[in-house]
């Protein structure tokens, strides 16, 4: 038996049966390029019968697209197969597949005019299969049958469909668990009796269709190939009817990363798979779950601090396969609430900071304080929390310069130790503060104002004795994310004179107070410090004296 899988993509078809996932044309010759970077064997392009714009997807995918075979889906109707058999005329390799349910359920249900009784019935699919088949064969020699709901079917009349079937010149033989019925250890059993009522198994290529509705169209797959089958229909994404068919991406990992668990090489080019899983889901409109494997945003991400420093040492750790084999970044550490000092540190030597050891805890310890107002720190918060911690103190340790001002080496005058704010609709909002001085001494004001910012500034030229005018105050997002940090930047001026103050937070009314008491600690430094003081910030020369 080959060791050899022909990877059958049907994300054109059945993944294109999901409701709402329907593409259009261009948008479906598009992904078959695709498909073809990623050297799928087959594509299973649509189903003519069922529109104009699915026979015209088949025919442009048949005759632009080269690599792949492409294939066209049709019932055992006689119109279904010619319209397959023409959409797929003009292209170089094709493959007709046709199909018909074979369990009791379906026969019943769907098929109810066959015959008076269920012999009577089967007998009457058995015919149409052939029939289908042996019509198929007129347009192409690569014909696949398959028994619609395999895996619900009693397994002795299942044998006598696919014998007929293999009679017939069907090549291949695809055996569905349509409805995602099927436990793995029993697909294997139906498989193997299948293959052991074949007349000559060499002779077709067994396939494996499963879906996903109990989450074991992978598993089911690869029991199926345990079991001989050699082709495996699948979709990027999982894509598909209800829950999904098995995911093109899971299985070829499956066997190429436990090659020596199948034994069977699939030769696919497994760079492409998240560029092509991303394609799909923008033709689609179906976002890719983070966790999903493969292909999702966060398969290859490690939060925890104790995975980071795992991964950091040595990525085998805690990855079975590398990110770059499947299309996805390679360095995937994302610092959060649970990341520890080896994640931490690692992202700040990398970002060119070297983080003298007298610093760490403190550093860590503001890193877990943003951390947990923020579902992820980016390097923007990184880089506004090293310019927070200690000014000059990081600045000069680290080598980096000091994008803020120097407060003259020295503690600022005022903090912000607490404030709150009251909004309503009707009335003024309403703001105290509490600022505590180098001295030990605090001072509370309260303040109204059109908003809080207004009120909040009022409350704090209250609170500080330092005369000044506000000159600007400005507000942008700084880091990605719902829970982006907003940067306020303030201008106050005193006489001739400029200050500026700049604070970021997730909270931006914090950080509209912070950047002003920031603003007016450079103030007062200025006035306590030096007769003549100069500064660079955001490119503008302040002086304050003289
Ligand atoms: C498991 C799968 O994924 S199977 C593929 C499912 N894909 C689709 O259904 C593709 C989109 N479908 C369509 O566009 C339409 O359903 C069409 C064009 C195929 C058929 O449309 P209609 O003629 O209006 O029939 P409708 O869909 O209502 O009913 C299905 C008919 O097909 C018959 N049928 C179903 N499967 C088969 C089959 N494999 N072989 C022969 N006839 C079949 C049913 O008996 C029923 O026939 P009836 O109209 O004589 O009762
Ligand atoms: C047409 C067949 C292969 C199918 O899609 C199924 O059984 O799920």
């Amino acid at each position: 038996m080959s060791d050899s899988i022909t990877i059958f993509d049907t994300t054109l078809r059945d993944g294109e049966q999901a409701p709402g996932a329907s593409m259009t044309v261009p948008e479906k010759v598009h992904i078959a390029h695709k498909l073809a970077d990623l050297n799928v064997d087959v594509i299973e392009a649509g189903f003519p019968i069922s529109s104009p714009a699915q026979t015209e997807a088949v025919t442009r995918i048949a005759t632009e697209v080269d690599g792949p075979v492409t294939c066209a889906l049709a019932r055992t109707k006689e119109d279904d197969i010619d319209a397959a058999g023409e959409a797929l005329a003009d292209g170089t390799d094709t493959r007709l597949h046709t199909f018909i349910a074979t369990s009791d359920v379906h026969i019943e249900a769907k098929f109810d005019k066959l015959g008076n009784t269920m012999a009577e019935k089967r007998e009457a699919i058995i015919q149409r299969a052939v029939r289908a088949i042996e019509q198929a064969l007129t347009y192409t020699d690569n014909v696949e049958f398959s028994a619609e709901d395999a895996g619900r079917t009693d397994p002795e009349f299942l044998c006598e469909v696919v014998q007929a079937a293999a009679e017939a010149g069907a090549t291949t033989i695809n055996i569905p668990d349509t409805t995602g019925y099927c436990a793995p250890s029993e697909y294997t059993d139906l498989l193997e009796t299948v293959v052991d009522c074949l007349p000559d198994p060499d002779a077709v290529t067994l396939s494996t269709h499963c879906h996903d509705d109990l989450g074991l169209a992978t598993a089911n797959t690869l029991a199926g190939i345990r079991a001989g089958a050699r082709q495996v229909e699948c979709t990027i994404n999982g894509i598909g009817e209800r829950a999904g068919n098995a995911a093109l991406e899971e299985i070829v990992m499956a066997l190429t990363v436990r090659a020596d668990a199948f034994d069977v090489t699939a030769d696919v080019h497994t760079e492409h798979l998240t560029p092509t899983s991303q394609t799909v889901s923008a033709a689609t409109g179906f976002p890719v779950q983070p966790n999903k494997a493969i292909v999702g945003s966060n398969a290859f991400s490690h939060e925890a601090g104790i995975h980071q420093h795992g991964v950091l040492e040595e990525r085998t750790t805690y990855e079975i396969m590398s990110a770059t084999d499947v299309g996805q970044d390679a360095e995937q550490i994302r610092l959060g609430r649970h990341s520890g000092r080896h994640g931490l540190f690692n992202r700040l030597e990398a970002m060119g900071y070297a983080v003298p050891e007298g610093h760490r805890d403190a550093l860590y310890d503001r890193f877990l304080d943003l951390a947990d107002r923020k579902k992820e720190v980016f390097e923007e918060d990184l880089e506004q929390m090293m310019n927070d911690f200690g000014g000059d103190a990081v600045a000069a340790a680290t080598g980096l310069p000091d994008n803020g001002v120097a407060l003259n080496g020295g503690t600022p005058a005022y903090r912000l130790d607490q404030f709150s704010v009251h909004l309503s609709s009707d009335d003024e909002a309403k703001v105290s503060v509490r600022l505590q001085r180098d001295d030990g001494s605090a001072r509370e004001e309260q303040a109204t104002g059109e908003g809080p910012v207004d009120a909040l500034y009022r409350a704090l030229d209250h609170a500080v004795d330092a005369p000044h005018t506000l000159v600007d105050y400005s507000i942008r997002s700084i880091s990605e994310g719902a829970d982006a940090q907003g940067e306020v930047e303030v201008t106050i001026r005193y006489g001739e004179n400029q200050f500026a103050g700049t604070a970021r937070n997730t909270d931006v009314i914090r950080a509209s107070a912070e950047a002003y008491v920031d603003a007016l600690n450079r103030l007062v430094a200025a006035q306590e410090h030096a007769e003549s003081v100069e500064f660079v910030q955001n490119g503008i020369m302040h002086t304050y004296g003289e």
